[in-house]
C-alpha cells in the first residue's frame, strides 16, 4: 500500500478544457485506463516556450478549482518559421481557419510542420505540475477532408492529413495519443509504488 501522505496517485482525472473535440479524443484514448472528468474554466494562456505555457495554465488551473487537475496545450510548429506559431496556432486558426492555413508557408518550400501536445497534471494547487510531451512530424497542406476539428485538415502525416484518417488511426500516430502514452505509464508506475 501506497502512503497516504502523498498526493500523486490519482483515482480519476480533471481534465480541464473548453475543447470538446480534445475532451473526446483524450476520452477515447484514456477508455478503461482511468476515469475521466471535466471541467471547462477559462484559463488565461501566457506567452512563452510551450512547456512554460503548459506549466503556468496549469497552476491557474490547479487554483481555480483547488483541487487535481491535468491540462493540455496543443501547438502547431512550422519548421521554416523556426517553431512558430507554436503555442499561438491557435490565434492564427480563429483568424485564418483551416482552408486558409497553409498560406501561410507559401513563400517557404519547406512545408514542415511539427504537432506538439504538452500535457500537464498537478496534484493541486502549489504541487508543481508534471509534463508529459508527444510530438508527431508532418506537413502543412493545403486543406483535405473535413473541418471539424482545428488544423486536423491542414496537417497531413504520411500521405494523409489528420482529417482523412479515422479517430483510431490518429489517436495511434498523434501528437496526443504519443503524450497520453507516457501518462499511461506514469499512472501505471505511480500504482505500482
Ligand atoms: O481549453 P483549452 O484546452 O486551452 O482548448 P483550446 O481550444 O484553447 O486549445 P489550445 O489552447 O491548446 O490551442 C490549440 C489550438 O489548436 C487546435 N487543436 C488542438 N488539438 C488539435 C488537434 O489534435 N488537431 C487539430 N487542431 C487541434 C485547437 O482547436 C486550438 O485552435
Ligand atoms: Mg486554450
Amino acid at each position: 500500500m501506497s502512503s497516504s501522505t502523498s498526493p500523486a496517485v490519482p483515482k480519476h482525472l480533471n481534465f480541464i478544457t473548453g475543447n470538446k473535440n480534445k475532451l473526446a479524443e483524450v476520452q477515447a484514448i484514456l477508455e478503461g485506463v482511468i476515469e475521466l472528468r471535466n471541467q471547462n474554466v477559462d484559463l488565461v494562456e501566457v506567452q512563452g516556450t510551450v512547456e512554460e505555457v503548459t506549466i503556468d495554465k496549469c497552476r491557474r488551473a490547479a487554483e481555480a478549482i483547488n483541487g487535481p487537475v491535468l491540462v493540455e496545450d496543443t501547438c502547431l510548429c512550422f519548421k521554416a518559421m523556426n517553431d512558430l506559431p507554436g503555442p499561438y496556432i491557435k490565434w492564427f486558426m480563429l483568424a485564418l481557419g483551416p482552408l486558409q492555413m497553409h498560406k501561410l508557408l507559401e513563400g517557404f518550400e519547406d512545408k514542415s510542420a511539427q504537432a506538439v501536445c504538452t500535457f500537464g497534471y498537478s496534484a493541486g494547487p502549489g504541487h508543481e505540475p508534471i509534463l508529459f510531451q508527444g510530438r508527431t512530424d508532418g506537413k502543412l497542406v493545403q486543406s483535405r477532408g473535413p473541418t471539424v476539428f482545428g488544423w486536423d485538415s491542414c496537417f497531413e502525416y504520411e500521405g494523409q492529413t489528420y482529417a482523412e484518417m479515422d479517430k483510431t488511426e490518429k489517436n495511434k500516430i498523434s501528437h496526443r495519443g504519443k503524450a497520453l502514452d507516457k501518462l499511461k505509464k506514469w499512472l501505471a508506475s505511480q500504482v505500482e509504488t
